[in-house]
Formats: C-alpha cells, sequence, structure tokens
C-alpha cells in the first residue's frame, strides 16, 4: 500500500511539477528588511546573476551552474515541512528565472509568496509582495518597477539618494519607500540616510536586522 502511495504522489509531480531550478541555499528564518521585518519567513535562494553589484553580500550565489537543480515539488514540500505562511523567492536574480510554476506551485499549496529582485529581468510568477532593489549595474525593467510593493535602495555613497528618486517616481503610489546602508558602509552611510530620511520622510530606514541578531 506505502508502495502504492509513493507512486502516485511521483506520477503526479512529473505531470505538473517538472521543472528543475538552481537553488543555493533554502532556510526558515525571519525576515531581517523592509515592511515583512520581524516576520518569520522560508527562504529559497536562487543561483545565478548577471547584475555583479561590487558590494553584493551573496556573491556565491552568482554562478547558477555551481548549484544543485532542485524540482519545484521538493521546495515545497521542504517549506511546508515547517509552520511558515511566507515563502521569499530571493537569489541571485530570481527574475533570471521563470517562476511561473514555483509561484503557482507555493499558491496551491497556500503559502504567500514574495520576491527580493533587481528588477532587471522580465517579470514572471504571481506575487503577494514584491521587493525592487534597483542597481546601476544593471537597471530595473518598468515593467517590474510597476509592479514594486517597496522599493528597497541600498545606499553606498550620497549619489545613491538621486537614483532612489529617481525610481520612486516609477512605482505605483501605493509603494513603500526604502534606504538601506550598504553593510560594509554602514557606519559611515547610515548617519546620512538618518539626515536624508528627516528631510524627506516619505522614505523610511531599513537594516539587515538579520546581520545583527546573527540569523541567516
Ligand atoms: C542578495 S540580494 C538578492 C535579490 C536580488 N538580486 C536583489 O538584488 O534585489 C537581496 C537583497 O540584499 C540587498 N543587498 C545585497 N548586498 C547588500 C549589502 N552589501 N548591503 C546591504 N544590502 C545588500 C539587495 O539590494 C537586495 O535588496
Ligand atoms: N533574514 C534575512 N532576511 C533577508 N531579507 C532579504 C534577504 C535576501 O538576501 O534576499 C534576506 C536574508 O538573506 N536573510
Ligand atoms: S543583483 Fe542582487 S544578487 Fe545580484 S549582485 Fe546585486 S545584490 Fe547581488
Ligand atoms: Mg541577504
Amino acid at each position: 500500500m506505502d508502495f502504492v502511495n509513493l507512486e502516485m504522489k511521483t506520477t503526479t509531480s512529473t505531470l505538473y511539477n517538472t521543472q528543475m531550478l538552481p537553488v543555493m541555499e533554502h532556510f526558515y528564518t525571519i525576515q531581517g528588511e523592509g515592511v515583512h521585518q520581524g516576520k518569520a519567513a522560508y527562504f529559497i535562494r536562487l543561483g545565478g546573476c548577471d547584475v555583479g553589484c561590487v558590494w553584493c553580500d551573496v556573491k556565491d550565489s552568482w554562478e547558477a551552474g555551481r548549484h544543485p537543480l532542485r524540482s519545484i515539488d521538493f521546495l515545497v514540500n521542504e517549506v511546508t515541512k515547517t509552520p511558515s505562511q511566507i515563502v521569499v523567492i530571493t537569489g541571485g536574480e530570481p527574475l533570471m528565472h521563470d517562476l511561473t510554476e514555483l509561484t503557482k506551485a507555493l499558491k496551491a499549496a497556500g503559502l504567500r509568496t514574495h520576491m527580493e529582485t533587481s528588477g532587471s529581468s522580465p517579470l514572471s510568477g504571481t506575487w503577494d509582495w514584491i521587493t525592487v532593489s534597483p542597481k546601476k549595474f544593471k537597471a530595473p525593467l518598468l515593467e517590474v518597477l510597476q509592479h514594486a510593493s517597496e522599493l528597497k535602495v541600498v545606499v553606498f555613497n550620497k549619489s545613491d539618494f538621486d537614483w532612489a528618486e529617481k525610481h520612486a517616481v516609477l512605482v505605483p503610489p501605493s509603494c513603500k519607500l526604502f534606504l538601506q546602508p550598504e553593510w560594509g558602509k554602514r557606519e559611515a552611510v547610515t548617519p546620512l540616510i538618518i539626515d536624508y530620511i528627516k528631510d524627506h520622510p516619505q522614505w523610511q530606514l531599513s537594516l539587515q536586522i538579520h546581520k545583527y541578531i546573527n540569523v541567516p
């Protein structure tokens, strides 16, 4: 009987979720950034990025071929072993992959789908929340900015405030606006961000709290 059940499950998964994606890591943690900071969330970090930010805090993700291919069924199963209600698809640059089937399967499992993206590749997938973090190294596409739930600009130097404003006019009126210190420059840029927000109160500060509390 067990054998029959196993066979049925395998057949179903090959019928619906044949797609494989390169996965660097997947982990259950606390969302450390933006509007959903502090909430439990399951992260799936996809391999592959063609943006090349000099200060990227996850450069090992860039080469897709270095990461094992995982099936959508496997990923949904891993998430649903936890009580998490939110799954965050990040990378790497997740939009380098077609995320239609992955998000369809996650939503079918009752999960809320969030994504962290630079917005530099075409939009795919069904999303409850899209965080766009625009990069000078490969600018975001208008079609992604127009679907942003939050805009999160990393501040590495003073010129990033202009970069932030340039994109703030391209997102929907409901989009939340965040400035996040580049981690390596946080001591120098956090005071600049505080002054900027006091003068431009439509912006909010986003800190990477997971790095302060030592969780992934
Ligand atoms: C590693 S990226 C992956 C998702 C996507 N490629 C992107 O850049 O949005 C996840 C988030 O971390 C931010 N980030 C990356 N390196 C950072 C750093 N050194 N300091 C602060 N934020 C950083 C990105 O801007 C993005 O909001
Ligand atoms: N805890 C935690 N929160 C995060 N928010 C965005 C992250 C990312 O790398 O996309 C991230 C991450 O890597 N860890
Ligand atoms: S776009 Fe994201 S993953 Fe790619 S280099 Fe920049 S911060 Fe890193
Ligand atoms: Mg991170």
